[in-house]
């Protein structure tokens, strides 16, 4: 890790998002901690996309602030770098691997800029693939190299919005884990947005959930789950099971079960 990757701190104060007569976001506050992995889950339309684009500096709020180790936001702030989840729109496909890899470092000398290109490409398990284009890779490479591109960058704080939607089960684990090796490697703070309640769980320390819009943070719960993670012995965990119905109650507005009552999936559907 080199001193621009010390890992950044992310406060949200006040935050509200109003297009038109729509408030989308009504009341957010909450602290993305330097050095960890946060989770932002919420119900479609919950203004999550849009709360990501108002932390990347993309957006403006109506009103509040965000501050970025301590300085507010302004426009894209240094040390930050976003996954979206849809790579096929965000690689260039007339580039080859090392070329969108390397695309938001161009400026910067040219045997520097291979070398993050080549350490980048390292971390995510794709050295020896930077001569592909991204059509001749499958989805979760393309991922993959989305990833890179961001790492490249060195990023203090890595954004990622629903990073593995359009990627099948397996590869999402894989992906899941690699984040998770990463995270652990560089100490970078990352957010990410999902709709997945179990990778919710199975990623975060924090987990932020929003309520319906217009959104206020229902509830912020920290997750104590032991690190390294395991796809399977983790989800095993009984932590991990009383976590995903906790957060699921919340999404649903559903009461917490009183202990020894019935399962959550007979309450749903009773
Ligand atoms: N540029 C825009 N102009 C007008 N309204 C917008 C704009 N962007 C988002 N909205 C509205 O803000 C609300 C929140 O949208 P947003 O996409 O942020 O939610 P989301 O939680 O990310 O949704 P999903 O989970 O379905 O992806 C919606 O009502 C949406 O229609």
């Amino acid at each position: 890790m080199t001193d621009n990757q010390i890992p950044a701190e992310l406060v949200m104060t006040g935050i509200a998002k109003v297009y038109g007569t729509n408030r989308a976001i009504d009341d957010i506050s909450a602290t993305v901690p330097a050095g960890q992995v946060t989770v932002i889950v919420g119900p479609s339309g919950a203004g999550k996309t849009t709360l990501l684009r108002i932390i990347c500096g993309l957006d403006a709020p109506t009103s509040g602030q965000v501050h970025f180790d301590g300085a507010p936001i302004d426009g894209v702030p240094d040390g930050l770098a976003m996954v979206f989840q849809d790579y096929s729109r965000s690689l260039f496909p007339w580039l080859r691997v090392e070329a969108n890899v390397g695309f938001p470092l161009r400026r910067i000398d040219k045997k520097l800029r291979r070398s993050r290109v080549m350490e980048a490409l390292e971390a995510v398990g794709l050295a020896g693939k930077e001569h592909l284009y991204p059509w001749e890779m499958s989805g979760g490479m393309q991922q993959r190299v989305a990833i890179a591109r961001a790492l490249a960058c060195h990023p203090r704080l890595l954004v990622m919005d629903e990073p593995y939607a359009s990627v099948d089960a397996q590869t999402r684990a894989e992906l899941e884990d690699l984040l998770l090796t990463i995270q652990a490697t560089m100490k970078i703070t990352v957010l990410v947005v999902t709709h997945d309640i179990d990778e919710s769980v199975y990623l975060a320390d924090n987990i932020i959930v929003l309520s319906k819009a217009p959104s206020r943070v229902s509830e912020e719960i920290p997750v104590r789950l032991a690190r390294p993670r395991d796809q399977i012995t983790t989800k095993e965990d009984a932590e991990f099971i009383r976590l995903r119905a906790h957060v699921l109650r919340l999404l649903r507005n559903i009461p917490e079960a009183p202990t020894g009552a019935g399962s959550l999936a007979a309450k749903v559907t009773a």
